[in-house]
């Protein structure tokens, strides 16, 4: 939230910030699955929020709820105090959608892409071609939109949410199977976008992503918003843990239980890999000793706490996206 919230002149000392989106005991229920289960947001105007958590959270139930293109069964939204549901012609202007790239018309090409998005809202063809410039896809305007690569489709997608100037942009899962640079190529659009003041609302399965981009993060899972803060604050929760990972293979189960039994240590496992051993603690130093006089200090990195570690904290369990 770099430039979005709305300050007080200097010297009055109070800071006036206007929620751009509030949510209260939203819940909505597929048959037997109960998709949103409870969930209250409060979004600040200019805020970067991420909603994270496992696949099947609620994640995409929920910002669908918030966008307004799906009824909730219970609960209040409000974006800048309006309903979203019905369809609210006075949000329509002021709420931009990431569509899934894969709904682009596959005949159009980029230009023509945009240029449809651009005439929902009676955008002129000047401010689409500077939003494909923005993009940095003015070169690819007549390729055709379902031949261009994952990470341009993205860009595209975004233009296409942003074309209308929204002051609330939804994305879901954005960067979903980019490869990194891709990734971070979208990291610094969708930050420069944040800058200009809007509210961003991002879901995501990448723990490093939210923590990288997001002023908050709610961290969602089985419907419920389990914790809502800034990155920075969860982790200061954890109480300057730090996650110790050496090669699970140099130390023996009996010496990870002696680990686990003494002081300080919050829990150890076998990371995806099935290779790294991953110990976290409070008192490295005792953790380190041990592991040395076993000589089990191959591959060894020693690493702040990260939100994984909150997750793992939440949940007793280890995230898996
Ligand atoms: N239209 C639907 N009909 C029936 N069940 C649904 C529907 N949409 C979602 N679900 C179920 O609701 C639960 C929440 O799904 P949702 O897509 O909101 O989660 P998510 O956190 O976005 O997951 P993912 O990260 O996999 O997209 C899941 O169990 C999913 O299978």
């Amino acid at each position: 939230m770099r430039r979005g919230r709305v300050a007080a002149p200097h010297g009055q000392g109070v800071r006036v910030v206007t929620a751009a989106i509030v949510a209260d005991g939203v819940r909505k229920r597929y048959g037997d699955i109960q998709a949103v289960d409870g969930v209250s947001l409060h979004i600040e105007t200019g805020e970067f929020h991420g909603i994270l958590g496992p696949n099947g959270a609620g994640k995409t139930t929920t910002l669908e709820i918030l966008e307004g293109v799906r009824e909730p069964d219970e609960g209040r939204i409000e974006l800048f105090g309006e309903s979203p549901w019905p369809r609210n012609p006075k949000l329509l202007r002021r709420i931009g959608v990431q569509f899934q790239a894969s709904s682009f018309f596959d005949k159009l090409t980029t230009r023509e892409t945009i240029y449809l998005f651009a005439s929902f809202y009676r955008v002129g063809s000047r401010q689409a071609d500077a939003m494909l410039d923005r993009v940095g896809l003015t070169e690819f305007g007549g390729v055709p939109a379902d031949k261009l690569s994952g990470g341009q489709a993205q860009r595209l997608s975004i233009a296409c949410g942003l074309v209308h100037d929204p002051e609330i942009v939804f994305l879901d899962e954005p960067t979903a199977g980019l490869d990194p640079q891709a990734r971070r190529n979208l990291w610094d659009l969708l930050r420069d976008v944040n800058e200009e003041g809007r509210t961003l609302v991002l879901t995501t399965h990448y723990l490093d992503e939210a923590e990288l981009l997001c002023d908050r993060v709610s961290v969602m899972e089985k419907g419920k918003v389990l914790k809502t803060g800034a990155p920075a604050a969860l982790i200061r929760e954890l109480d300057d843990m730090v996650r110790v990972s050496v090669e699970s293979g140099r130390i023996e189960p009996d010496t990870l239980r002696g680990l686990l039994g003494s002081a300080g240590v919050e829990n150890a496992l076998v990371e995806d890999d099935g290779i790294t051993l991953s110990i976290a603690t409070h008192s490295p130093g005792p953790v380190l000793s041990v592991l040395a006089d076993r000589r089990a200090l191959r591959g060894l990195e020693v690493r702040g706490a990260t939100l994984e570690d909150v997750f793992l904290q939440l949940t007793g369990r280890e995230y898996r996206a």
